[in-house]
């Protein structure tokens, strides 16, 4: 009895207070980080006091700092303040260079989280005095686990961000930072920069039975992906992705169904954006472009689930004729969607 009148009094609080009563009253932790993490993107001070007591992670020109556990378990070191601070002495440098920190985030313990570039130091003084491994990102990405890769990748791109947007388009001058590094400001044009991602449509396309993976000539041999590319200036996700399509393999997509989204960093920040969507049996013969793809091609669920048993990415002396993007990549969510919709058609 009690719960039913409770669920009977919850849509009435949702109309009184809005969606976000249930989520204050249900998720605290994170609506506390939230808001904290956007406190200190507005106030400098409460921010550098947020750095001495939160967590570092150390990159050498945009190459993250990691920890290993075993030959295929790595992790980011995060380090405190003063730990930081005695590595940088021990490096020559007088400490200075962690006010460049950018924030990131905030921990489940509540530890606010920074990143910072030594790029000026000696790498493998800084490795050796942090017991860690500086590992480019490509490789790295795939290597670390659940949430630290996306961590990372957010690390990595902003560091970048700032290292190629330190002048003003309008004015030429030097933009200063906030101390989150959230912005970078010009004083002489008042223009406001702030980080950015090109948004980019990633679609899986299926004939009801097949789907379509394509590969560039640059990707590493046998690796087949979703279709994706960059939206233009003034096109919905729906335009950009039928756009795409067309021009990559010359077929007219119907139902499209958006799935998921993702932050990618290579080779900049893209904000992918994906989707399925299908084409009749009958048009769907393939016209590819070459000058934008190598190959297309009809899978069946058979070769997906084969292509799916090779572990990604696979080793430089066995490379496999076809293998899928690893788990980390929404490319391989929408493959994985569309494998479970084929199994429930098939067991309907
Ligand atoms: N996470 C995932 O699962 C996957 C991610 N991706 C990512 O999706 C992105 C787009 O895919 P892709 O097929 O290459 O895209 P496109 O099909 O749009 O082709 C890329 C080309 O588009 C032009 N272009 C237009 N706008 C931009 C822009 N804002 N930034 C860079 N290039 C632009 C460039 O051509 P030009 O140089 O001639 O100007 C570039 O070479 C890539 O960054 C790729 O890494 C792709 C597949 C899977
Ligand atoms: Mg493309």
């Amino acid at each position: 009895m009690i719960q039913s009148s409770m669920s009977a009094l919850r849509p009435l609080r949702t109309l009184l207070f809005g969606e976000h009563y249930s989520l204050t009253r249900f998720c605290s932790g994170f609506v506390s980080r939230m808001r904290y993490i956007n406190r200190l993107k507005e106030n400098d001070a409460a921010c550098l006091s947020a750095l001495q007591n939160g967590h570092i992670f150390l990159f050498h020109r945009l190459i993250p700092l990691l920890q290993c556990s075993d030959p295929e378990t790595f992790r980011p070191i995060a380090l405190t303040y003063s730990e930081v601070q005695s590595v940088l002495h021990k490096c020559g440098s007088d400490g200075s260079l962690l006010k460049e920190s950018i924030l990131i985030g905030c921990s489940e313990q509540n530890h606010a989280q920074f990143c910072l570039d030594v790029g000026e130091l000696d790498p493998a003084a800084i490795a050796q005095n942090c017991k860690g491994t500086f590992m480019d990102l490509r490789k790295a990405f795939f290597l670390l686990e659940g949430a630290e890769a996306p961590l990372v990748a957010k690390a990595q791109a902003l560091l970048q961000w700032h290292q190629i947007n330190r002048f003003c388009g309008a004015t030429g001058q030097l933009t200063q930072r906030n101390q989150a590094g959230s912005q970078r400001a010009c004083s002489s044009s008042s223009i406001v920069y702030y980080p950015k991602m090109s948004p980019v449509v990633i679609v899986l396309v299926s004939d009801g039975k097949r789907c379509l993976l394509g590969r560039q000539s640059s990707f590493p041999r046998g690796l087949y992906s979703a279709l994706a590319g960059f939206c233009d200036m003034g096109e919905t996700l729906e335009e950009a992705l039928r756009r795409e399509v067309a021009e990559e393999v010359g077929l007219e997509v119907q139902n499209i169904i958006y799935s998921s989204s993702q932050h990618w960093p290579f080779p900049h920040s893209s904000f992918m954006l994906a989707c399925h969507a299908t084409v009749s049996p009958a048009h769907s013969q393939l016209n590819v472009d070459h000058l934008e793809l190598e190959d297309a091609r009809w899978f069946t669920e058979e070769e997906i689930t084969c292509a799916l048993q090779v572990k990604a990415p696979p080793w430089r002396d066995h490379r496999p004729a076809v293998w899928l993007p690893p788990k980390h990549a929404v490319a391989h969510r929408l493959i994985m969607e569309w494998r479970e919709q084929q199994h429930s058609q098939d067991t309907e």
